[in-house]
């Protein structure tokens, strides 16, 4: 919800992320998954694609971190807010920052990272919040969300965003 960075939107259609720090809550791998997935959700509605790099500067970074970790968004211990992202953009534009304050999850206790991981992405495409509690967007952490993550008003915005690449 940072859209201090100018532009609505990404101008390609292959984004690229790559992992800062990692949360000692779970192995590599399952964050690895666990982020894949969440990435795939925003992929199949808006025709983009996701490319983990391994070397130099991605669009997307992603990190663990806790209280003030070099933003102007400190966070704030356990609970409270869980995860922040940066709207489009050069430099921080697009990163996305988990509170390693959380006990992250890949299932129903703590704070679910696919979930959590999944509106921030949201996020990094462009998208605001919603005041539908249905939507993914939706600004509160819901751990009952259905299989299909993404409410109808989700996919009409990232649609807006991104017309469906044929
Ligand atoms: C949507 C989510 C994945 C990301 C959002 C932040 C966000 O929009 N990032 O893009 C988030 O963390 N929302 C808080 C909002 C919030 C709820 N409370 C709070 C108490 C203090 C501060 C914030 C909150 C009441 C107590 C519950 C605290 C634990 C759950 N926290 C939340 O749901
Ligand atoms: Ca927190
Ligand atoms: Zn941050
Ligand atoms: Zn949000």
């Amino acid at each position: 919800e940072y859209s201090h960075i100018q532009g609505t939107r990404w101008n390609k259609n292959v984004i690229t992320y790559r992992y800062l720090l990692y949360t000692r809550d779970l192995p590599r791998n399952t964050v690895d998954s666990l982020i894949a997935s969440a990435f795939n959700v925003w992929a199949k509605a808006s025709g983009l694609t996701f490319v983990r790099s391994h070397t130099n500067n991605a669009d997307i970074m992603v990190e663990f971190v806790t209280s003030n970790h070099g933003d102007m968004y400190p966070f704030d211990g356990p609970r409270g807010t869980l995860a922040h992202a940066f709207g489009p953009g050069l430099g921080v534009g697009g990163d996305t920052h988990f509170d390693d304050d959380e006990h992250w999850t890949a299932g129903e206790r703590g704070f679910n990272l696919f979930l959590v991981a999944a509106h921030e992405f949201g996020h990094a495409l462009g998208l605001k919040h919603s005041r539908n509690p249905d939507s993914l967007m939706y600004p509160t952490y819901k751990s009952s969300r259905s299989a299909n993550l993404l409410s109808r008003e989700d996919v009409a915005n990232i649609n807006t965003l991104y017309s469906k690449l044929l």
